[in-house]
């Protein structure tokens, strides 16, 4: 499957590279980054440290859209939208790992699903969306008086908050309770608050170093409290999960789907 790589200059572009180039079904068609990179020009495989590919990063997906079979964007919401509708008019596969999306980015991306199989999920790992699976059964069995609490932990170079795991999480809480998210979520704490509500669902952010990924979900019950935890040592768990993804999308038909889906955990 001919796949480019948005991003190619990131943290999780490079992963990418990486991961098409250990996938014997998969193959590295193009890189881009945003125009002004220091990166552009760049050969994407001597960036990703797997020794030059041919592939030069360009500022132009344009270019590259027309001869691929899927894409790969783990950037930031502008730009996934923009290639979103490249996707959608190229008809090629776009799978998004990009967070901090906002209700507006959703419905674009939800429209250019008419057109393209688009796969989103905020944690492309198998070990997320197992835990998922766990909290959404935890929260239907131990209901509203067990008070929620999602602890995250990243690097100190992420940007958004509470991070996509995070509230991938919290709406498999909602789910197990049958209520909305939106509803129900408490972001943050600071000052006299009152008591915390029954029924709410709320966010830790903690921030710093190099840590790639860490989630906790507490259930905190009377006397006692069950936690779920996943920690992410190594970004290539969310490069592999990618290219897992994009190849599950290749001939499928045109729709937004999640990880859960392509993993076959989806109830
Ligand atoms: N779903 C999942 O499993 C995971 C999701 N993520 C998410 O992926 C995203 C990226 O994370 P990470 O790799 O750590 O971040 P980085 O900042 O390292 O990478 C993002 C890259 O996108 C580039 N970029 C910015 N604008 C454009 C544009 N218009 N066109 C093309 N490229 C552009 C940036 O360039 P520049 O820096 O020069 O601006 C940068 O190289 C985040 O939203 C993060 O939360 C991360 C890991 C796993
Ligand atoms: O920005 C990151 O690094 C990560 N982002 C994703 C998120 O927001 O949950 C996934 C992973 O935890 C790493």
């Amino acid at each position: 499957m001919r796949l480019i790589v948005a991003g190619a200059g990131g943290r999780m572009g490079r992963a990418l590279v990486r991961a098409i180039a250990e996938e014997p079904e998969t193959e590295l068609a193009g890189a881009f980054e945003r125009e002004g990179s220091d990166v552009l020009g760049r050969d994407a495989g001597e960036l990703a440290g797997v020794g030059p590919l041919g592939i030069t990063v360009t500022d132009d997906p344009l270019s590259l859209v027309v001869h691929a079979e899927g894409a790969l964007d783990f950037t930031i919401p502008a730009a996934t939208v923009a290639l979103s509708e490249l996707c959608a008019q190229a008809r090629i596969v776009h799978v998004v790992g990009t967070t901090g999306l906002a209700a507006a980015d959703l419905a674009r991306l939800d429209a250019a699903a008419r057109h393209a199989t688009v796969i989103r999920s905020g944690n492309m790992s198998l070990g997320v969306n197992l835990l998922a699976g766990l909290a959404r059964q935890a929260a239907r069995a131990l209901g509203p008086d067990w008070d929620v609490e999602i602890v995250e932990m990243h690097h100190r170079a992420k940007v958004d908050a509470p991070s996509g795991t995070a509230l991938l999480l919290g709406e498999a809480v909602a789910e197990g309770r049958a209520i909305s998210l939106a509803d129900h979520s408490v972001r943050s704490r600071d000052g006299h608050v009152g008591a915390r509500p029954e029924g709410t669902i709320g966010f830790a952010t903690l921030r710093g170093g190099t840590v790639v990924g860490d989630h906790t979900v507490i259930l905190a019950g009377p006397g006692e409290r069950v936690e779920l935890g996943h920690r992410a040592e190594d970004r290539m768990i969310f490069a592999r999960g990618a290219v897992k993804a994009a190849l599950w999308g290749r001939g499928r038909k045109p729709g937004l789907y999640g990880m859960a889906d392509v993993l076959g955990l989806a109830d």
